[in-house]
């Protein structure tokens, strides 16, 4: 074969370049009307995001009207609107836009304006339960349950637990199940009575409010004067109920954009409790999209045909057209049969290196936290006792791994543990306690970094390092005036471990941290990295599910699949595509001879590290 003229090559990429540009400058321009679901469809790296901010500093809103554009994780919310501080548009950031999440949406623009207030309950919205102190116990909250309507039109009755949330010792332990069921069902009457709800509750309200006709109206009138249209991006993360929210703002004669990749739609246990009303509008999924992009500005082709091969959609192959379009690095296939973790990281790290991938670029993600590599998260939810949190927020906020979602997570329970100590337990949420004592968020804010800043190093014995923890926030307190409530440090049972062991983290020192990020492939959503390793656990006689997911995915989608399979194999998707140059998958020797199998077939260039290991054998033999 002779090979490729560069200048070919370089006109060949131009061309491809342009048509790329093109399809994304078509969905900046596409008209939306009134009453009209545009839907677009895009395949992961195509820019959607940066699409949707083009197409808000191209195209004005009428006068005095802004545009909402909605997301479903703060962080693309805040990515947005720094890309409209950038372009020195920052008034574009602001009211009259929305610029949020889903569920802040709904609750600003379809509840709060119209809920109607009554006597000892105040209407407050919980990103999640969890965010309310009473809402939490035995390091389990309301969040780990599923509530049905029990004749109303708000799902509160009646909590059946999410076992796999639950915290391990409640799985099998039923009679402490049943206990905490108990407490569920009446955690849940009296902080609703109070006034509180969270995303099922906020839904169903949204659709009750929706379904009065005269109020619709109003509603609608009060939309239609302040936004031009509504711009839903990732919209392959609506549930059945967020559909059913969205047709009912078509039927108010909203323009709506919908910006989506359906293959990456991994969040189907939010359709958990099926709904008694209507059914799921047949217009918003099933029909085919109004445009689609479908060149992929992140990846290189070898990776957009790895991609290929896990599609569920029968959507074509993806064009790579972005910097590392031609590199040819092969998909990595390392074993862990037989072998240590820290092999298998090795060998991952030795490849990152090998291409230069600096450690803040390399990411391991998994399905499950707990087959992430141990040592490097910690454990996914904070523990139940105050010692427990306040170290687990520490090491957390200071690991180079952790997720956004888990920096978020530990920023949380940092600021309730400075809460607590200066003004004893909080039985409320965090905003409703800094109006109680008269702090701002931004001085709750400045006070966090502080105490994150003087804290100690975690390698310190727990029992010391709780002491000197409590040396720290109490000289805060100092400086304010206040008289911290807590008096003592927090006790502590494991005396001879350091600190960081207790919450299930690594040693700060340990080679593990070498690899870089970790993170459930849920944490990454819409992330991405140059080098990155997907764990896929071995299968084990009371779990199938890696064997069902590697046969769906080397079978392809002639294999009747499992609502749970198929979402396993988004969730794959999802983590291969987040990849820039370097895609490598750790898995047992069965399943790796299996995925070697499939990529031969696909035509998809591969290294199997099997062979490099048996080949080091016959020379060592
Ligand atoms: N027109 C373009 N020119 C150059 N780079 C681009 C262009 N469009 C997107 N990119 C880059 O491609 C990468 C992927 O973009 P982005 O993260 O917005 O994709 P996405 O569609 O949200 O992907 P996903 O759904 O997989 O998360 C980013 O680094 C972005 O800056």
């Amino acid at each position: 074969m002779t090979p490729r003229d560069p200048s070919t090559a370089a006109s060949a990429i131009a061309i491809l370049r342009a048509e790329a540009a093109a399809a994304q400058r078509a969905l900046v321009n596409m008209e939306t009307s009134p009453g009209h679901i545009v839907r677009a469809e895009a395949c992961p790296g195509a820019g959607k995001t940066r699409t949707i901010v083009e197409r808000h500093l191209m195209c004005p809103a009428g006068p005095r009207q802004g545009r909402a554009l909605v997301s479903f994780t703060k962080v693309a919310g805040r990515e947005i609107k720094k890309r409209c501080v950038d372009e020195g548009r920052p008034e574009l950031a602001q009211f009259p836009h929305f610029i949020g999440t889903f569920d802040a949406f709904v609750w600003r623009h379809l509840l709060r304006p119209y809920l109607l207030p009554k006597p000892g309950k105040t209407w407050q919205r919980l990103e999640e339960w969890s965010d309310h102190p009473q809402a939490r116990r035995d390091g389990a909250s309301l969040d780990d349950f599923s509530f049905s309507y029990g004749g109303g039109v708000v799902r509160i009755s009646d909590p059946q637990p999410i076992i796999h949330r639950l915290p391990h010792r409640f799985r099998r332990d039923e009679e402490g199940r049943q206990k905490l069921t108990l407490w569920a069902a009446a955690a849940m009457q009296r902080l609703w009575s109070q006034g509180y709800l969270s995303g099922d509750q906020l839904r169903d309200m949204a659709l009750h409010l929706l379904s009065d006709v005269g109020r619709r109206k109003r509603i609608a009138r009060v939309l239609r004067t302040r936004f031009c249209e509504i711009v839903i991006d990732e919209s392959q993360d609506c549930s059945d109920d967020d559909l059913r929210i969205v047709d009912m703002l078509r039927e108010l004669d909203m323009p709506l954009l919908l910006v989506g990749d359906p293959d990456q739609s991994i969040y189907g246990f939010r359709n958990l409790v099926p709904l008694t009303t209507t059914a799921v509008p047949e217009t918003l999924s099933s029909t085919a999209p109004d445009h689609r992009l479908t060149h992929n500005w992140r990846s290189t082709q070898v990776i957009c045909d790895l991609a290929h091969t896990l599609r569920t959609s029968n959507a074509p192959c993806d064009t790579a057209v972005g910097p590392y379009h031609a590199e040819t690095t092969p998909i990595l296939l390392l074993p862990t049969t037989g072998r240590k973790e820290a092999e298998w990281l090795g060998d991952f790290g030795a490849e990152a290196e090998q291409l230069s991938v600096p450690q803040s670029q390399r990411l391991v993600v998994a399905h499950g936290n707990s087959t992430l590599p141990k040592g490097l998260t910690g454990t996914r939810v904070p523990p139940s006792d105050q010692l427990g949190r306040l170290i687990w927020a520490t090491a957390v906020l200071r690991s180079p791994g952790a997720s956004t979602r888990h920096q978020e997570r530990a920023h949380k329970v940092l600021r309730e543990s400075v809460l607590r100590h200066w003004y004893g337990q909080p039985d409320t949420p965090e905003p409703v306690s800094l109006a109680h004592h008269g702090l701002s968020p931004l001085e709750l804010h400045v006070v966090e970094q502080s105490v994150l800043r003087d804290l100690p190093m975690l390698d310190m014995h727990a029992a010391e390092w709780s002491r000197a923890a409590h040396r720290v926030l109490t000289a805060k307190a100092g400086l304010l005036g206040l008289a911290p409530q807590v008096r003592r440090a927090y006790p502590c049972k494991k005396n001879d471990k350091a600190a960081w062991r207790i919450v299930g983290f690594g040693a700060p020192s340990s080679p593990h941290l070498s690899v870089g990020r970790a993170s459930t492939v849920h944490g990454v959503k819409g992330d991405q990295a140059d080098a990155v390793l997907v764990v896929i656990p071995a299968a084990i006689s009371e779990d199938n599910r890696s064997t069902d997911l590697i046969k769906a995915w080397t079978e392809g989608p002639v294999r009747e699949l499992s609502g749970e399979t198929r979402e396993a194999i988004r969730v794959l998707y999802v983590a291969a595509t987040r990849a820039r140059c370097l895609l490598a998958f750790a898995l047992e020797d069965e399943h790796l001879a299996m995925i070697a199998a499939l990529l031969t077939r696909r035509g998809v260039p591969f290294r199997d590290l099997r062979e490099s290991q048996q080949e080091q054998l016959r020379l060592s033999g």
